[in-house]
């Protein structure tokens, strides 16, 4: 019953959301119930408007219409303070993955420590064990331009659950490795669902939709015509 109470808890929200950035809607007659410990893939053609759609979902876009409610909260009645706090429970890994360059892997993966006024030393050992997590132990000491391109994807999904999130949106991010590293982040992005957190991931690659859904219970959502529907059976 508990149990039910918990797995049934929405973390995010939108019910007939429209986007635009000008010229007519990008999106429009969006609703999506996502579950907390729900793994979803969003796919859909280059410039369908996957990478827009997670922004609405940060609340990096406001929408043009409907509703947004993240953790139970409609976004459009939240202050600044109030979308930064809720941001602190959402994870995000972009496409292209930005570090300071100046500061190692290690800091850079406890920048949102930082910048959330954390005492990152009292952190340091859950620091170590999630750059362990990551394989980047070896790395931590380096600069973010010596990385492969892999390690700055394992890099940039650290920093993402650094904070403990309860939900995690990645933008194509196994976009610029190969199929044994995309392999190695869906495990982690699969890892972490099972601790319990929501995932989202945004993606072209069929392949690795179907390859991960032997391996979880994962929804795919597409967006076509401007819309967002369930993919059929084949994926
Ligand atoms: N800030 C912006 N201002 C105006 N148009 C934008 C902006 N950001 C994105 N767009 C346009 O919105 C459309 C959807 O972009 P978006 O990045 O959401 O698509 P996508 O499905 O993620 O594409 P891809 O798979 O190529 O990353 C594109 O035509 C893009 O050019």
């Amino acid at each position: 019953m508990v149990r039910n109470q918990i797995w049934s808890r929405l973390v995010i929200e939108l019910e007939n959301v429209a986007y635009s950035y000008g010229g007519g809607d990008l999106l429009t007659d969006i609703s999506l119930r996502l579950q907390a410990g729900s793994f979803h893939f969003l796919t859909g053609p280059s410039g369908a408007g996957k990478s827009t759609f997670l922004k609405l979902c940060y609340m990096e876009l406001a929408a043009s219409k409907g509703l947004v409610q993240v953790f139970g909260q409609d976004v459009a009645t939240l202050g600044r303070d109030q979308i930064a706090f809720a941001r602190r429970r959402i994870g995000v890994v972009h496409q292209e993955c930005q570090f300071l360059d100046h500061l190692s892997v290690a800091e850079n993966i406890a920048l949102p420590l930082t910048v959330s006024g954390k005492d990152v030393a009292a952190e340091r050992q859950n620091l170590a064990d999630l750059i362990g997590w990551v394989g980047l132990t070896k790395q931590q000491n380096q600069l973010p331009p010596e990385l492969s391109g892999g390690e700055r994807q394992r890099a940039a999904l650290a920093r993402a659950v650094i904070m403990g999130p309860d939900v995690i949106l990645a933008d194509e991010p196994t976009g610029n490795v190969d199929w044994e590293m995309s392999q190695r982040l869906m495990s982690l992005l699969i890892e972490l669902n099972k601790m319990g957190k929501s995932v989202l991931v945004a993606t072209h690659d069929l392949t690795l939709i179907r390859n991960t859904k032997a391996q979880v219970s994962a929804r795919v959502l597409r967006i076509k015509d401007r819309k967002l529907q369930l993919a059929g059976a084949d994926l």
